[in-house]
């Protein structure tokens, strides 16, 4: 097995009485791109500032490159870089201003700091912008700025909290290319919290989260795989009886998923006409598709990622 970067042990954290991660344990190995992927208020932000060591955890245990959040947490803040969901940078200061001040925090100065704002500031082509204060940088150029901030100081791992929030489409495919990259030129391990599905699947592995709890982990693809080659959602008003009527009529396992029923059938498309015929007006929709990390919270936790007016509300066991 390949070393861990991260491991969480039995984690829990409150909030005053409030419950934000249950029991939570996760290994993170190193040089993974890893996605945590959760809808909002499942606690990525929580674990996030835990890892960064600006919480401490009620029960449970974090170590960061193999020192202890708790015990260790200057040896933690020393490997880690982070970039937060809000951009930490000062507008009105340069961007070479921001730079050196941040710098300046780990301990660093003089020429080496120069030559590592220089060599960051060209790799991500933003030498030219140096000497204007942030404020006047596009969304994703200040991103990037941010993103040399959290890497100046050499860390091995790097906590990015959503950080394509506020981004176009297109920023957001450029800054993930930008952190592919990094990946592999600095065999850094990148650790993003998301609640977008593509983010995720963008990811080496991944943890889902709802609730504080963690739903599933692993690669994407596989986790999406165990769901089988296709997936088929119907939806209808009356989920249980549907889904007792497909099984007992067809033989293959239905099971209501809040608002919907998972047919688990090895030939989805053949079944699906049949279906129409049998069920006629008690099928609002039907939909085979491949399986997607979308499918596996669904599964896993009978609601959607993304709460809308149609999202299914029955949770499951
Ligand atoms: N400072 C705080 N005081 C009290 N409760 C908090 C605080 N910060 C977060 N919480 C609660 O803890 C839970 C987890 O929140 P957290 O911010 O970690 O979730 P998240 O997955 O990062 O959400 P988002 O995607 O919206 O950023 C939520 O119920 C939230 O309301």
């Amino acid at each position: 097995m390949s070393e861990a970067a991260v491991e969480i042990e039995a984690l829990t954290f409150r909030y005053g009485s409030r419950l934000a991660l249950r029991s939570l344990s996760l290994r993170i190995p190193s040089g993974c791109c890893f996605g945590l992927l959760g809808p909002n208020g499942s606690g990525k932000t929580t674990l996030m500032r835990l890892l960064a060591t600006l919480l401490q955890p009620a029960e449970g245990r974090l170590r960061v490159c193999g020192h202890d959040t708790v015990a260790a947490p200057g040896a933690v803040r020393r490997c880690l870089g982070v970039v937060f969901q809000q951009p930490a940078l000062d507008g009105d200061l340069t961007v070479e201003e921001n730079l050196r001040l941040h710098g300046a925090f780990y301990g660093l100065r003089g020429e080496p700091l120069r030559n590592r704002i220089d060599e960051l500031l060209t790799r991500f082509g933003l030498q030219e912008r140096r000497h204007e204060p942030v404020r006047r940088l596009s969304g994703g150029q200040q991103r990037r700025v941010d993103l040399i901030r959290g890497l100046l100081h050499h860390p091995r791992v790097l906590l990015l909290d959503e950080p394509t929030t506020g981004l176009d489409p297109l920023a957001r495919h450029a800054f993930w290319q930008t952190l592919r990259q990094l990946r592999q030129t600095d065999r850094l391990t990148l650790i993003v919290a998301t609640h977008l599905l593509e983010e995720a699947e963008l990811c080496d592995e991944v943890a889902l989260l709802d609730e504080g709890r963690l739903v599933a982990a692993g690669a994407p693809d596989a986790l999406a795989r165990a769901l089988g080659d296709e997936v088929l959602w119907l939806e209808t008003s009356e989920p249980e009886a549907v889904a007792a009527f497909v099984q007992t009529h067809f033989g293959v396992e239905a099971r209501a998923i809040g608002a919907a029923v998972r047919v688990a059938a090895p030939d989805a498309h053949a079944l699906l006409p049949r279906l129409y015929e049998a069920l006629g007006d008690r099928l609002r929709s039907a939909t085979v598709r491949r399986p997607t990390l979308e499918d596996v919270f669904l599964v896993h936790t009978g609601h959607h990622l993304h709460a809308s007016p149609e999202s299914f509300t029955a949770p499951v066991s």
